[in-house]
């Protein structure tokens, strides 16, 4: 149990990484919040499991891009649990999309919900843990696309290169505090924000077969490095970014 007495919040966490991330980090004794944007069965679900399973958890509706809901789900975590000691900023969209004809809302709103999302959460979440006084951790959800580019992805790339920044610069900012800042950066892993996308079998057989492991990701396999990352095994790790995609990325050829 890596995360006993800890209490994590995690956004975008009703389906997909998030979920994967809180069910794993709840099997490791953390405490858990959920944010979410729309889908309240979902949510309610995966509070359910992890109740089921014997731990604690919460859920929250609210929209990230908007800054209101950062202040309240930090509130609310402190309400539940009296303390906040570990942020994942997960929620994310990526609406496909060339980039001659890209639409300017598209664009806008991808900005909006993973760059400036994941922005105030973190800055409503190391307020917290200042005023706490005894450190903590941020993680955001960053990806392989920060390091690489898609075709379809111009509007959505730019937002994955731009919260590994802002780890590297928070690291910087709150080292003095005590709180370590670091990027989880997934390879392909199989959720609905790409269900479409792979639905094409000859694209899903390329991605596969450029993975070194064989297969796509799951969302539990992006568990164990986020509990790493909140643990106290990663104490002396702050600024730093883990690539988790079966070998993806070094496989050119
Ligand atoms: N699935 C993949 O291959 C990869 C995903 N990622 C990142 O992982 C994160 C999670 O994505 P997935 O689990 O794959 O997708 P998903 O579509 O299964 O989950 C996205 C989550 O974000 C939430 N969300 C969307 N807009 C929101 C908003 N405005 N406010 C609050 N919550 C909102 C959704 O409700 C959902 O819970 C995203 O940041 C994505 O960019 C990174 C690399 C690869
Ligand atoms: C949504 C995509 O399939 C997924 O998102 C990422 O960040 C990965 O690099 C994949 O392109």
């Amino acid at each position: 149990m890596l995360l006993e007495n800890k209490v994590m919040l995690i956004t975008g966490a009703s389906k997909g990484i998030g979920r994967g991330i809180a069910v794993g980090a709840a099997k490791h004794g953390a405490k858990i919040g959920i944010n979410y944007a729309g889908d309240d069965a979902a949510a309610s679900a995966t509070v359910a499991e992890i109740k089921a399973a014997g731990g604690e958890a919460f859920a929250l509706k609210g929209d990230v891009s908007d800054p209101q809901s950062a202040k309240d789900f930090i509130q609310a975590g402190v309400d539940h649990f009296g303390k906040i000691d570990s942020f994942v900023s997960n929620a994310g969209i990526c609406p496909f999309h060339a980039f001659l004809d890209m639409p300017q809302e598209v664009l806008e709103r991808t900005l909006r919900v993973n760059l400036h999302g994941a922005w105030y959460m973190s800055q409503a979440a190391a307020n917290q843990m200042v005023k706490q006084g005894h450190g903590g951790t941020l993680i955001a959800v960053s990806s392989i696309s920060a390091l690489v580019g898609g075709e379809y992805q111009t509007h959505y790339t730019p937002t994955k290169a731009g919260v590994l920044s802002l780890m590297q610069s928070t690291a910087i900012a709150l080292g003095k505090h005590g709180i370590r800042c670091n990027a989880l950066l997934p390879g392909t892993i199989l959720t609905d924000i790409n269900k479409d996308d792979l639905a094409d079998d000859a694209k899903r057989q390329y991605m596969e077969s450029r993975t070194c492991l064989g297969r796509l990701g799951q969302p539990e396999d992006m568990a164990g490095p986020a509990v790493f990352l909140a643990s106290d095994l990663a104490g002396y790790v702050t600024g730093a970014s883990l690539l988790v995609d079966g070998g993806l990325f070094v496989n050119l050829q």
